[in-house]
């Protein structure tokens, strides 16, 4: 659906040279659910709008929806649907009608238009809100409205940029559950981009961590997380004496392998392993805490997750990036 060589793009700001995507290759097969996960400024969008055709490439080849994005702009926009960042749906139109308009816009006839309009509004749950102005709907309403205006045209591949940003945590779930739904009733390729970690990690088959402009990571979330060694065991303890004594005990836990150990310290002082298999070494490593007096609060074993993998690639954390 996507085949990407040495994408690349950079943008001239004043004497400066912005290198916003640096040679990116990118596959995504029929039927996929990909997320591009980086943060801010990591040159996602900068790729989307090549890969939509909003936005000429500086160098490199893309083929989307097997079409050549710089010799054959207008058929891949006849076959993808974009919906931008906060997209354009909104205003005293009314919601069926601004979905009939842009039928008709890609060239439907009428009646097509208000089938296909009927059948978007229903499947994302939008059939009440038909007479509506778009510009009075709620957020999330609104972010299906512009969902529905990016499927009028019955694409096989549709790419949403941060089509969960600014919504509250249940209208987040609700667009999930219908983006869920349309892929499978309509078999729909979805190519998004994402700073959610937990996102891309429950809703993604496929994650592309991208970076400075760089394709860094690819793979399933499980993939990726296996990439990063071991569980991360964390004690809370009492003082600040504690997690040092702590820190100190590692070389006497074998069965801890090569741990590593931090001890933070500040108002809420806690030691942390990194661990194979932390469920199997925790009894031990408790039971040494214990014996060398560490005043023990709470323990926490926590899998891998994303932001440990991005911790790997980059030696930042993207949570920290986003706060
Ligand atoms: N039109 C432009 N002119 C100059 N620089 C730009 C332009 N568009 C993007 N950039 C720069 O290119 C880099 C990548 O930006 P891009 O918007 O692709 O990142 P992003 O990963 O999508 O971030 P965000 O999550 O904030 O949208 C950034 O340094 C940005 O400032």
């Amino acid at each position: 659906m996507i085949h990407t060589h040495e994408l690349a793009r950079t943008f001239r700001v004043g004497k400066d040279v912005v290198e916003a995507v640096r040679g990116v290759d990118i596959d995504v097969e029929e039927g996929e659910l990909v997320a591009l996960l980086g943060p801010n400024g990591a040159g996602k969008s900068t790729t989307l709008r090549m890969l939509t055709t909003l936005l000429e490439p500086t160098s490199g080849t893309a083929t989307v929806a097997g079409r050549d994005i710089r010799t054959e702009p207008a058929e891949v926009r006849r076959r993808i649907g974009f919906v931008g960042q906060g997209n354009g749906a909104g205003g005293d139109q009314r919601v069926g009608e601004e979905l009939r308009t842009q039928g008709l816009l890609y060239g439907l006839d009428r009646r097509t238009a208000r089938r296909r309009a009927d059948e978007l509004l229903d499947l994302l749950d939008l059939g009440g809100a038909s007479d509506r102005e778009a510009g009075k709907l709620s957020g999330g309403q609104r972010r299906r409205l512009d969902i529905a205006m990016g499927l009028v045209h019955e694409p096989g591949l549709l790419f949403l940029d941060e089509p969960s940003t600014g919504l509250d945590p249940h209208s987040r779930a609700n667009l999930w559950e219908h983006v869920a739904r349309l892929r499978e009733r309509l078999g729909t390729t979805v190519v998004l981009t994402t700073h959610y970690l937990d996102e891309a990690d429950d809703m993604a088959e496929r994650v592309l961590v991208i970076d400075h402009g760089r394709v860094i990571a690819d793979g399933t979330a499980d993939e990726l997380k296996g990439k990063v060694s071991g569980d991360l065991v964390t004690f809370s303890v009492g003082s600040e004496e504690d997690a040092r004594t702590g820190a100190g005990i590692a070389e006497r836990v074998p069965s801890a392998g090569p741990a590593e150990v931090v001890a933070a310290v500040g108002r809420d002082p806690e030691v942390r392993f990194r661990v194979e298999r932390g469920d199997g070494v925790l009894p031990e490593l408790l039971r040494t805490l214990d014996a060398a007096g560490v005043a023990l609060l709470s323990v926490r074993v926590q899998r891998p997750t994303l932001d440990d993998v991005f911790l790997t690639l980059t030696g930042r954390s993207l949570r920290e990036e986003e706060a």
